[in-house]
């Protein structure tokens, strides 16, 4: 007898062409089609409840347009997941509402503690000389755009030794305080139930001596997404030994990526996490990206095809509540999974 077909899914995307170029690889293409899953584009300019049928929609566009349609879709197809939900991406477009939901988490804080840096909102110029709104901070703080839509004006930053260099900066933007950590960040990858933590080299450590003697600012840009050949001749960046740096108890950055999935309702997001060198068990997040570059990710592909074939299929995600049913790796993974490994099992992707 001939064997049925399989049931075939559709997932819809709609992505800026940067983005679906990192992220739609035919290596991702393939492996999704392997296991009955097509990725196709959406036309954003075409009525997306015209398009289809899908089974999922993964989008990472923003504007009233593209709400107006997702809303349209989501009243005619209610029960096709739209990954992830506007109104919780939004959340992540201003640094303080972003930030705010730290303090939102509820985990217990034992051997490892963690928080956000000190930080001011600074909406109009007259605030910056003002010593009752940035007279608490200590220096050496960074100055970041309040908003954080994924424009390249929004992540450029600036390093600000002393108050005179407050002058200059263009609000709307959060002063936060530097903290010093040894020039290296951790970047935490979260896909649905998967957590994947990864080393990237970050600012360098300021001491004492320099503070006292740097005048002005430093700007820069995305310094985490630098490529080792941006920094060539950078006597730091050469001199730093990245796979020596500890990574951050893989339990205690599970526990704080579950966390933050509940909290804000996402399920495609990163978050950059700095430990503090002064205190050592004290871990600060500093920033959350929805939909980042998974690309970079190590066997992104089975990792999201993964997750593409739990959407559709509705699978119940694991509530993380039952520590038995996940384990841990030494490389920062863990993977809940019952189609790589038999329930409770525990498979490396890299
Ligand atoms: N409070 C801080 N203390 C020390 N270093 C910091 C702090 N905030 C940011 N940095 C450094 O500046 C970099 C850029 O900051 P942040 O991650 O907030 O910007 P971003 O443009 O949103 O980054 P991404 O490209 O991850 O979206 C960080 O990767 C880290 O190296
Ligand atoms: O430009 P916006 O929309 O903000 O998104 C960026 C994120 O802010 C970054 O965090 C992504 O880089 P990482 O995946 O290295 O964090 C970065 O990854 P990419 O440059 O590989 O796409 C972007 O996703
Ligand atoms: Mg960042
Ligand atoms: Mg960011």
């Amino acid at each position: 007898m001939a064997d049925t077909p399989r049931r075939r899914f559709l997932i819809g995307y709609a992505l800026a062409p940067k983005k679906q170029q990192s992220f739609i690889q035919p290596s991702l293409v393939g492996l999704a089609a392997d296991r009955g899953i097509d990725l196709v584009p959406i036309d954003p300019a075409r009525s997306l409840a015209d398009q289809g049928p899908f089974d999922c929609i993964l989008h990472k566009l923003y504007g009233d347009d593209w709400k107006a349609q997702l809303q349209e879709f989501a009243a005619r197809y209610p029960d096709v997941p739209v990954v992830d939900p506007p109104h919780a991406i939004e959340r992540l477009h201003n640094r303080i509402s972003m930030l705010q939901v730290v303090s939102e988490l509820e985990i217990p804080q034992d051997q490892e503690t963690f928080g956000i840096p000190s930080q001011v909102v600074i909406y109009d110029s007259g605030a910056l000389s003002n010593s009752g709104v940035v007279g608490a901070l200590r220096f050496p703080v960074i100055a970041k755009p309040l908003v954080a839509d994924g424009s390249a004006k929004s992540h450029k930053m600036s390093l600000i030794y002393h108050r005179d260099g407050l002058l200059k900066l263009k609000p709307p933007l959060v002063l936060q305080e530097f903290v010093n950590h040894g020039g290296v960040i951790f970047k935490v990858y979260v896909v649905g139930d998967y957590v994947k933590c990864v080393k990237r080299k970050s600012l360098p450590d300021v001491s004492e001596e320099k503070l006292e003697c740097t005048q002005g600012s430093i700007s820069f840009s995305q310094v985490s997404n630098m490529t080792a050949q941006d920094r060539t001749g950078e006597q730091y960046y050469e001199s730093m030994h990245l796979e020596e740096a500890e990574m951050p108890p893989l339990r205690f950055v599970t526990e704080i990526a579950r966390g933050l999935r509940r909290v804000m309702g996402l399920h495609l997001f990163n978050f950059d996490v700095i430990r503090d060198v002064k205190v050592g068990n004290r871990y600060l997040i500093i920033d959350i990206n929805y939909f980042p570059g998974y690309a970079k990710m190590p066997s992104y592909e089975k990792v999201l095809t993964e997750f593409f074939w739990n959407i559709v299929n509705k699978k119940k995600e694991e509530d993380g509540s039952n520590p038995t049913s996940n384990d841990v790796d030494n490389e920062g993974e863990i993977l809940v999974d019952d189609h790589l490994g038999t329930a409770g099992e525990v498979e490396n992707v890299c």
